[in-house]
């Protein structure tokens, strides 16, 4: 590690982890082989990756260790409402996966089904900071227990009446007979930052990382879409299109009354947008991934 390269904290393994290096990869960092457990080189840039447990990301990034990090919003905001040092860092940019959300969940059968049923009960959480803030901007007196992990265990084992946990697509509540009842947080990946950078060589490669984050992260959802419409119904192809403002519209050799249709879609095309275009005319559509984009 020398002064002029940058340091990115990632998670070492698990659900940020994989984002984290999909990302990095396709940003078009090289990893150089290495055997080191901890800190993985960039061979084409002045970056090293830090691989360590996500709730170290926030701590390591204020303390200087790293000087950048990739970290969950969950992790992030109970790391702040912890410590002042931390509350200092600064979210770059959100990366829009590992998207999840923090919420208050009860037993099915059972009495607590909304925020007020929780006065004088339990609620046990990994986050414990951010669910008493939140219980105290609702006015709620409630006892919070601190798990860190398999939460949703607790109301089964007697230990709690109630869980503040990470909700996805809600199969581990449902297999656990829990039911949400609030959102605390809504969170996602982000890049964060110390407020103060060590050299202008590493806000260099920062910036440029950004940029490229950008790109990669505007590229996931956006589609290049080919399709043949027939002339008189280019206006109604053109009004399904995605998220797409200036098709190009090309001549199709020999044929008088159809025109191809090349468009950037910025929206997610579905399989019912394909349907929606084969209804108004629209036959031969490829819909592609774009690889790297740049404004
Ligand atoms: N079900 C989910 N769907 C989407 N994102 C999630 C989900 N669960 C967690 N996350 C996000 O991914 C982050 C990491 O989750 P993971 O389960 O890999 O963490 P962990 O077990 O705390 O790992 P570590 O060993 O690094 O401490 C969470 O802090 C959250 O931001
Ligand atoms: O709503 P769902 O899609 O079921 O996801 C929610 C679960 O995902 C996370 O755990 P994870 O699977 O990462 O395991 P962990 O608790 O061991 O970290 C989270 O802690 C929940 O338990
Ligand atoms: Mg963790």
């Amino acid at each position: 590690m020398t002064g002029s390269r940058l340091t990115l904290g990632v998670q070492k393994k698990g659900r940020l982890a994989e984002g984290g290096m999909e990302l990095v990869r396709r940003a078009g960092v090289k990893l150089a082989w290495g055997r080191d457990e901890l800190m993985r080189r960039a061979e084409n840039l002045p970056l090293d990756l830090m691989l360590i447990r996500d709730d170290d990301i926030p701590n390591f990034v204020a303390s200087g260790a790293c000087d950048y990090g990739i970290v969950g919003e969950n992790v992030l905001y109970e790391a702040q409402a912890r410590s002042p040092r931390i509350a200092g860092l600064e979210t770059v940019m959100k990366l829009g996966y590992a998207r999840c959300r923090l919420k208050l969940a009860s037993p099915k059968d059972g009495e607590v089904r909304a925020v007020d049923d929780l006065a004088g009960r339990t609620v046990a959480t990994s986050y414990p900071s951010l669910t008493e803030r939140f219980l105290n901007e609702r006015g709620v007196d409630a006892e919070i227990v601190e798990m860190s992990g398999s939460v949703e265990i607790a109301p089964r084992m007697g230990i709690a009446d109630a869980i503040c946990d990470l909700v996805s697509s809600g199969a581990t509540l449902e297999a656990n007979g829990l039911a949400a009842f609030e959102t605390v947080l809504e969170s996602e990946a982000v890049l964060i930052r110390a407020p103060r950078s060590k050299s202008a060589e590493i806000e260099s490669t920062a910036e440029l990382l950004v940029e490229r984050f950008k790109g990669v992260i505007a590229s996931r959802q956006t589609k290049y879409i080919l399709l043949n419409a027939p002339k008189d119904r280019l206006e109604d192809v053109r009004a399904v299109l995605p998220g797409s403002d200036a098709p190009t519209v090309a001549p199709v050799v020999g044929r008088d009354d159809v025109v191809a249709v090349h468009a950037v879609c910025t929206e997610e095309v579905f399989w019912s947008t394909l349907e929606k275009l084969k209804a108004v005319g629209a036959r031969s559509i490829l819909v592609m991934p774009i690889e790297k984009m740049m404004a």
